[in-house]
């Protein structure tokens, strides 16, 4: 007895009980799967009925039933659970992509009648009806209606999108179809979509089927060199959402909370490499006390942290457009950063303190440097990313010169139309913004389409790490003298950092943060040397 009783103690009592519950499990999938696949069952079942009328065909019946039904019902309930990212991949959305194209297909006319896209008209009438007509007009019934419907050129299901292209029906224009695409996107159960005129008549309705933007990414640390755009995110569609910085003034918006500081750190770290490369130039306005840019303080030429510097950094990047500008009149109209000659880039955080909050001549003075900024730096290779929560006019008057606009979450349909423009709130709805999804935003894109993206989240350890693998150089040209924030509390967690990576900032480039060197203390005299006697005993130095 007490043989048997030893292996079965040493069991741990919950492994006993995982099993019932998995077999639990995959029955209940297998009876899921099944209601699902009602069809198919159905007619799995019917045919082995059938073979089983047949004599003799007893065991073909049960073969049929096992494998048209519960083989394939048990390996998708097994595969599912213990495996889901294969099976979604494998299975279940390119299933669901054959699904989504074929319902489209089959409910067209239903749902372009129903999505107010459709009209009724007269039918064309027969010849007896036309008959009847001319024979006793007051008695002919009246003629047939019929529904004329835009036509579906075609649809396509790619990713988790389905594309409907649509042509207007005759007396329709592209902006009817347009307002259609709400009522369009709700009956086919998509998270969200996008429209887009292709021509006068024709246009894309471009459905997202399922959120990829749920889940929180961390972002990666940076390795290209990159100057013209960086990678800040991810689309609804999965694809990576790139955010041009070239030419470009960037506006991102966002209540407090909303995942700007995945913004500003999504570009900032994301040119890292280029910063050490000396490709840009980064000059950092932290008008929350510094806390956000003393993260990464090292990746910043310069940084400001009180309305005053920043206004000191204005007049820098001023001095800055103005050089170029003599330097390149009638040779180029747009800069080519270079490492002699980089981009320079000025993140700042919180705008409205410098642009609202502040005293009246600060205001006034900030508000005139950052407008010339804005209007003659994009050319010339001086960008702005400025985060801001509040956009009402009075605290963001210079949004207009603003060249991009990222709308993270904001407060109503109003602060929606304010960021994006009028017509945005239904194309763009940047106020319906989860909370539980920070770094989430609307943008508008080049050709007019409104998309929603997700910035990658950065955590504080990420950004010190890349701050310290790739710090700004010494700049030759010193920019004026702004003060630095204290990078010292930064230093003393980053330590293990560098050591970690190999990388010590006096083995290779310095940061600027570290540029202040102490005065070297004055050389001592050289005293004489001892001599030295033969038997290594010192002697007086006269002896020698
Ligand atoms: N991309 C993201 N993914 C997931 N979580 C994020 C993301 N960005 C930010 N968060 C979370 O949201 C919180 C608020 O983010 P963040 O500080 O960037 O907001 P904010 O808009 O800068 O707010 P405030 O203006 O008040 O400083 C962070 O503490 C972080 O936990």
């Amino acid at each position: 007895m007490n043989t048997e009783a030893a292996p079965l103690a040493s069991v741990a009592p919950t492994a006993v009980l995982r099993v019932p519950v998995h077999v639990a499990a995959i029955v209940w999938g297998v009876a899921v799967w099944s209601w699902r696949h009602t069809r198919w069952a159905a007619g799995v079942a019917a045919v082995g009925f059938l073979v089983r009328l047949v004599p003799g065909g007893q065991s073909a019946a049960v073969g049929i039933l096992a494998l048209g039904w519960l083989v394939p019902g048990l390996v998708a309930v097994v595969w599912a659970r213990w495996w889901p990212a294969s099976f979604e991949r494998v299975v279940s959305v390119p299933f669901a992509r054959f699904s989504w194209a074929r319902w489209a297909r089959r409910r067209w006319p239903h749902l372009a009648r129903e999505c107010g896209l459709s009209v009724q008209r007269d039918g064309r009438p027969t010849r007896s009806a036309l008959v009847l007509r001319a024979a006793s007009p007051r008695t002919a019934p009246a003629l047939s209606k019929v529904w004329v419907h835009p036509r579906l050129c075609s649809t396509t299901a790619r990713g988790v999108t389905l594309t409907l292209t649509v042509r207007a029906r005759t007396g329709q224009t592209v902006e009817d179809l347009e307002k259609a695409g709400p009522a369009l996107a709700a009956a086919a159960g998509a998270r969200s979509f996008r429209f887009k005129a292709l021509s006068p008549s024709t246009v894309e309705y471009v459905l997202v089927m399922a959120d990829r933007l749920a889940a929180t990414r961390n972002a990666q640390v940076p390795r290209d060199v990159l100057v013209d755009a960086v990678p800040v995110g991810r689309r609804q569609d999965g694809t990576p959402w790139v955010l041009p910085l070239v030419g470009r003034h960037t506006l991102a918006v966002g209540c407090s909370g909303s995942g700007k500081g995945s913004i500003f750190w999504g570009v900032c770290g994301g040119l890292a490499p280029a910063v050490r490369a000396g490709m840009v130039r980064l000059w950092g306005v932290d008008l929350k006390r510094g806390v956000e840019v003393g993260m990464g303080r090292h990746l910043f030429a310069q940084v400001a942290t009180t309305p005053a510097q920043a206004v000191d950094v204005l007049t820098a990047l001023l001095r800055v457009i103005d050089e170029r500008g003599h330097r390149m009149a009638g040779h180029a109209r747009l800069h080519t950063p270079t490492p002699s000659d980089p981009l320079h880039v000025l993140a700042i955080d919180e705008l409205a303190v410098l642009t609202a909050y502040t005293d009246p001549d600060t205001r006034k003075e900030a508000g005139r440097l950052l407008a010339e900024v804005l209007t003659q730096g994009r050319a010339l290779g001086v960008v702005v990313l400025a985060c801001v929560q509040d956009p009402r006019k009075e605290v963001i008057g210079l949004r207009g010169l603003f060249t991009q606009t990222i709308a993270l979450r904001l407060r109503s349909a109003d602060e929606t139309r304010m960021v994006l423009g009028d017509g945005a709130a239904t194309a763009a709805p940047a106020h319906r913004i989860s909370p539980s999804t920070p770094g989430t935003a609307w943008v508008i894109e080049e050709d007019g389409t409104a998309d929603q993206v997700r910035a990658d989240f950065w955590p504080d350890q990420l950004v010190r790490e890349v701050a310290i693998l790739h710090p700004a150089p010494v700049a030759e040209d010193p920019a004026p003298d702004v003060e630095v924030s204290p990078v010292d509390a930064a230093k003393s967690v980053v330590a293990p950092l560098i050591d970690r990576a190999g990388v010590h900032p006096a083995s290779s480039t310095v940061p600027a943060g570290s540029r202040a060197r102490k005065p070297r203390a004055p050389r001592k005299p050289r005293q004489p040397r001892p001599a030295t006697s033969p038997d290594g005993s010192a002697t007086g130095g006269e002896a020698a």
